[in-house]
C-alpha cells in the first residue's frame, strides 16, 4: 500500500476519531521523532523485527550513519507525513518545536516515551502536554519504564512488562501489538489520565523493595544494638573490659545470621497465617486482609534479602581467622595450654558441635542459593507449576530447617549455662530462634492429617461455605496462593 493511502484516517466521525492503523502484513509504518539514545535503540529493536522505520531529525544528514540501514533518516515533516504511528523521542521541553506538524499528524498515533525529571510535580503529565500540542492526534503513553540500553538488549527473560495508557482503544491496541512484536509484555494501564502514574512509576527506586529492605535494616539494627549492649557496652561499663574491636567484624557477623533467619521465617509466616485464616473461615473465597495480601506479594524480596545476609555471613565467617585479634587469641590460648601443661585440649562434644554447626550452615546456604536462582524469571519460567512449587515450598522449608538447626547447634547446651546470661541478658541466638521455631511448628501443625485434609478440601473449593464471587479475569482466588510457596 502506498504511504499516501495510509496517512488519512478512514473514520472521521468526530474531531479526533479513532485512528485507522494499517494492519497489513508489515503493520503500521512506524516513525520516530528524535535521534537520541532512545530513538536509536528503538530503531534497532524495530528493524530487528523486520519493520521499516522512518526517523525524523532536524538535521538528517548529521545522524543517518548512527541508525541501522533499514531505518530511513529524514526530516520531521517527511516522517510525520509517511508514518501511521510515531514515537516522540524528544524531551518534553521540545514538544513545542513540533507544533508545525499538527496537520500532518492529525488522526495518527503518537507514543509519548518521556520520563519526568522529578516525582510529584504539579500540572499535567508529559503525555497530556503532548496531547495539548496535538489535539487531533491519539496520544498513548508507554515505553518510558525501559532504558535505552534495555530496549536495545531486548527482553532477555521474556517477561519485561511495559505499562501503556491512552484514551483511544484502537491506538492503544496498535501500540500494544507493536510492543508484543518487540518481545515485551504490554500492560493496559488505563486512560491517558493514568500517564502521571506511569511516568512516576519509572522514577521510583525499587518500589517493591522498600518494605523488605526497611524490615531487614530494622532487624539488623535491633540485633546489632542488642549484641553491642550485651557483649561490648555493659562489659565496658560494669567491668572495664574493652571489646570495642569486635564492632566491625564480630558484631556484624553475629547479627547477619540473625537477620537472615528472621527474614527467612518472615517468608513462610504469611503463608501459615493465610492457611490459618482459610481454616477459620472454612473457605478460600473471601479476601485476605490487605496487609496479608501485600506481605504475600513481598516474599520473593524477603527471601532474596535473607539470602544476601546469609551469603555475607558466610564470607565474614571465612574471614574470621584472618584477623589479628583471632591470631593473638589463638597464640594466647596455646601459651596458656603449655603453661598449664595440658597436652591435649580436644573436647569431643565441642568437636561434634562445630562439625554439625558448619555442615548445617553450608547446607542452608546451598539450598537458599538454589531458591534464589529459581526466583530468576528465566529459570522460574523453565519450571512447570509442580516443579516450581516443589522448589519454593519443600526446599524453602528445608532451608529454614537447616538454618534453624545451624543456630541450634551454635547454641548447643549454652542455653542452660548460667554464664551465658551476663547482665541477665540471654544470648542473641535464643532470641533469633523464637520466630523460625514457631513457623516450623506451625507448618508441622498444618501437616497433621486432619488439618491437611481439611485445608486441601477448602483449597479445592469443596468447602461448605463456598460463596461464588465475581473475579476479574486474571485475578487468582486467594486459595491459589499456596500457603507455603515462598516464591523466594
Ligand atoms: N535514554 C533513555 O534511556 C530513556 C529515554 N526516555 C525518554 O526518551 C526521550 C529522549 O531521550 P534520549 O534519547 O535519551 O534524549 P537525547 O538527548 O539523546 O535525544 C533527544 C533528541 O531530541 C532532539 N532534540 C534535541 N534538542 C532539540 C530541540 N531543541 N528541539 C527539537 N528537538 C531536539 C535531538 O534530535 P535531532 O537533533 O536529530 O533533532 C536529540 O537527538 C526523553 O523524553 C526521555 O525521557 C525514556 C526512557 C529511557
Ligand atoms: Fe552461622
Amino acid at each position: 500500500m502506498p504511504h499516501g493511502d495510509m496517512k488519512k484516517p478512514l473514520l472521521q466521525t468526530s474531531r479526533c476519531p479513532e485512528p485507522h492503523v494499517s494492519e497489513t502484513s508489515g503493520g503500521p509504518t512506524v516513525g520516530i521523532l528524535g535521534t537520541g539514545d532512545f530513538a536509536r535503540s528503538l530503531a534497532v529493536r524495530l528493524t530487528r523485527t523486520g519493520r521499516a522505520v522512518l526517523v525524523g531529525s532536524r538535521d538528517p544528514g548529521r545522524c543517518s550513519g548512527l541508525f541501522p540501514p533499514a531505518a530511513e533518516v529524514t526530516s520531521h515533516e517527511d516522517t510525520a507525513a509517511r508514518s501511521d504511528l510515531l514515537f516522540v523521542a524528544l524531551f518534553p521541553e521540545h514538544y513545542g518545536t513540533l507544533a508545525g506538524l499538527r496537520g500532518a499528524l492529525e488522526g495518527k498515533v503518537l507514543v509519548d516515551v518521556s520520563n519526568a525529571a522529578e516525582l510529584s510535580r504539579g500540572g499535567p503529565s508529559n503525555a497530556e502536554q503532548l496531547a495539548g500540542v496535538f489535539p487531533d492526534s491519539h496520544v498513548v503513553k508507554g515505553f518510558n519504564v525501559i532504558s535505552a540500553w534495555a530496549l536495545l538488549a531486548g527482553p532477555r527473560d521474556g517477561s519485561r512488562q511495559i505499562p501503556i495508557c491512552g484514551d483511544s482503544g484502537r491506538a492503544k491496541s496498535a501500540v500494544m501489538q507493536l510492543c508484543r512484536g518487540m518481545g515485551f509484555i504490554p500492560e493496559d494501564a488505563g486512560g491517558l489520565s493514568a500517564a502521571r502514574d506511569v511516568e512516576d512509576g519509572a522514577l521510583r527506586l525499587f518500589p517493591s523493595w522498600g518494605g523488605p529492605a526497611l524490615c531487614s535494616l530494622g532487624l539488623f539494627l535491633l540485633f546489632y544494638t542488642y549484641n553491642f549492649l550485651r557483649s561490648v557496652l555493659l562489659p565496658y561499663v560494669c567491668k572495664g573490659e574493652n571489646h570495642f574491636y569486635r564492632l566491625p567484624v564480630e558484631m556484624v557477623n553475629a547479627t547477619l545470621p540473625a537477620v537472615a533467619l528472621e527474614m527467612l521465617a518472615l517468608v513462610y509466616l504469611p503463608g501459615l497465617l493465610a492457611a490459618g485464616l482459610q481454616l477459620r473461615r472454612g473457605t478460600k473465597y473471601s479476601r485476605f486482609p490487605c496487609w496479608l495480601d501485600r506481605w504475600l506479594c513481598l516474599r520473593k524480596q524477603l527471601g532474596l534479602l535473607s539470602f544476601l545476609c546469609a551469603a555475607l555471613h558466610a564470607v565474614y565467617s571465612l574471614c574470621l581467622p584472618m584477623r589479628r585479634s583471632a591470631r593473638y587469641r589463638l597464640l594466647n590460648a596455646a601459651f596458656k595450654q603449655v603453661k598449664d601443661s595440658v597436652e591435649n585440649s580436644w573436647v569431643e562434644a565441642e568437636v561434634w558441635r562445630m562439625e554439625l554447626y558448619l555442615s548445617f550452615g553450608i547446607l542452608a546456604l546451598g539450598v537458599l542459593s538454589l531458591l534464589a536462582v529459581t526466583s530468576l524469571p528465566s529459570v522460574g519460567n523453565s519450571l512447570n507449576w509442580r516443579e516450581f512449587s516443589f522448589v519454593q515450598s519443600r526446599l524453602g522449608y528445608a532451608a529454614l530447617s537447616m538454618a534453624t538447626l545451624h543456630a541450634l547447634t551454635f547454641g548447643w547446651d549454652r542455653a542452660f549455662d548460667p554464664r551465658s546470661y551476663p547482665f541477665y541478658l540471654p544470648p542473641s541466638f535464643m532470641l533469633e530462634l523464637a520466630l523460625p521455631c514457631a513457623v516450623l511448628l506451625g507448618r508441622l501443625g498444618l501437616a497433621l492429617p486432619c488439618v491437611a485434609g481439611r485445608l486441601a478440601r477448602i483449597r479445592r473449593g469443596l468447602d461448605a461455605g463456598r460463596q461464588v464471587r465475581f473475579r476479574p479475569p486474571g485475578e487468582a482466588p486467594n486459595g491459589d496462593v499456596p500457603e507455603d510457596v515462598s516464591d523466594v
